[in-house]
């Protein structure tokens, strides 16, 4: 067997847009997800997250599933738009749910692990100019404080942001996710003031003399040159700089590759947003990096590339429900690459997981191949242990099906199944997989 540490967190993850629904409930004002949902053409099916999972009202059972399950921590997301509904409003009430989810969590002895922020902006903010504003750094850090003075010590862990480079590239630059904008120049600019207002936050939290600890989760795919060639060696240089670097190296360097400012001058002409004194917000020592990893990009030299010069090759490995190449090795190399680039930050893999097309049968859900999926990854993770690397935990994504965002309700990463039609919870045959694990605190050789 292959034991994992004692005290190791085992977790699972989920996100407030994804689950919860009752979006009209409790005094929440809108977000940008439920514009963006609501409007045609945005979302698969034209689904959106009005109902979810309804965790908002089933969260108890939720939390008998998890105790089952017998997870140390649940990392889930805080809506923006219940504490903050409308300009110039402030509903502290509107944490009241988070507040019975938390109590619930720690009677049931697992560990509230809290995102500030995952993606489910409050439109008011976005019709003020949303994270291409300025002033949303400081309107972050007041809705930051209201959560570090309501729920400071109840929750040990806080991660500001989940994904920043999703958040400002998706929703302002491709305009795949809310608020759907197509705007190189304000994704640039949203990327930092997503990390200025994760650099502000840290040092309120020190300010506050909060006990705990604080992060931030990055998205982070480890990227594989298509061949030896010097060419795809350079391309494989640059996806890694917009893909990873330009997050990691701010947040933990203090400082934007140079070459991606560079190439940010020649696409959207200079990179106006940073101001002196900045990158010293923005790397505020943390407690703790949060790691998303999915899969890995494996990249070959394309000079009809405007941005990047890149061009994307499928890697050979077989593919999830999202066409991703099922990788596990890149989770190991990842970390492995933190810890050499960028020293022994402590780590928690705050998110890992996989779509499958599940099916009900009986009763049961046999998902062997998300079985097979977790064990490899969690048998990466256990080498890189074995190594001496400083990983806390893990926290598979996700505890339940739940809305994908674009791909709405049409891909399935929970280890529990959701019907629906009745909203009824069906554990897996992963669940049962993720039980025994943590209950032996090991894996199969
Ligand atoms: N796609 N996908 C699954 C999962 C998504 O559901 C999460 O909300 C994100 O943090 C991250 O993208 C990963």
């Amino acid at each position: 067997m292959r034991k994992f540490p004692e005290g190791f967190i085992w977790g699972t993850a989920t996100a407030s847009y994804q689950v919860e629904g009752a979006t009209r409930e409790g005094g929440r004002g809108r977000s940008i997800w439920d514009t963006f949902a609501h409007t045609p053409g945005k979302v698969a099916q034209g689904h959106h997250g009005d109902v979810a999972c309804d965790h908002y009202h089933r969260y108890l059972d939720d939390i008998q599933l998890m105790k089952d399950l017998g997870i140390s921590s649940y990392r889930f997301s805080i809506a923006w738009p219940r504490v903050m509904p409308e300009k110039g409003r402030v509903w502290v009430k509107g944490l009241d749910f988070y507040k019975r989810l938390i109590h619930a969590l720690l009677e049931a002895g697992i560990r509230p692990a809290v995102t500030i922020y995952h993606w489910d902006l409050p439109q008011w903010i976005e019709d003020d100019g949303g994270w291409n504003s300025r002033e949303t750094v400081s309107r972050f850090r007041e809705y930051s404080e209201i959560l570090f003075r309501e729920l400071g010590d109840l929750v040990p862990m806080w991660i500001t942001h989940n994904e920043p480079w999703c958040a400002s590239i998706l929703g302002y630059g491709l305009g795949a996710h809310a608020p759907g904008l197509c705007d190189w120049r304000r994704a640039y600019r949203a990327a930092h003031h997503l990390l200025l207002s994760h650099g502000h936050t840290v040092r309120l939290y020190r300010e506050l003399g909060l006990k705990g600890e604080i992060g931030i989760t990055l998205n982070l795919t480890p990227v594989y040159p298509a061949s030896s060639r010097p060419e795809d060696v350079a391309a494989a240089h640059r996806q890694d700089m917009f893909q990873n670097r330009w997050f990691l190296d701010p947040v933990l360097k203090g400082a934007y590759p140079e070459e991606l400012l560079r190439r940010v001058d020649a696409v959207v002409g200079g990179f106006d947003a940073v101001q002196p004194g900045d990158l010293e917000v923005i790397s505020a020592p943390i407690d703790f990096l949060g790691v998303n990893y999915y899969s890995r990009a494996v990249v070959a030299d394309d000079p009809a590339d405007p941005l990047l010069g890149v061009r994307h090759v499928p890697g050979e490995g077989p593919r999830t429900e999202m066409d991703w190449e099922v990788y596990p090795e890149g989770l190991y190399d990842l970390l492995s690459r933190l810890r050499r680039d960028y020293g022994d930050v402590p780590i928690y893999i705050t998110e890992n997981g996989a779509a499958y097309d599940d099916r009900v049968e009986g009763g049961s859900v046999h998902d062997t191949n998300r079985i097979e999926y977790l064990a490899l990854h969690f048998a990466a993770a256990h080498r890189f242990l074995e190594e001496g690397g400083n990983l806390r935990g893990y926290y598979v994504w996700s505890l339940m099906d739940n809305f994908e965002w674009a791909f709405g309700y049409t891909k399935r990463f929970g280890i529990v199944y959701v019907d629906y039609e009745t909203l009824a919870r069906i554990p897996k045959d992963s669940y049962f997989w993720y039980q025994q694990v943590i209950r032996d605190r090991a894996i199969a050789p």
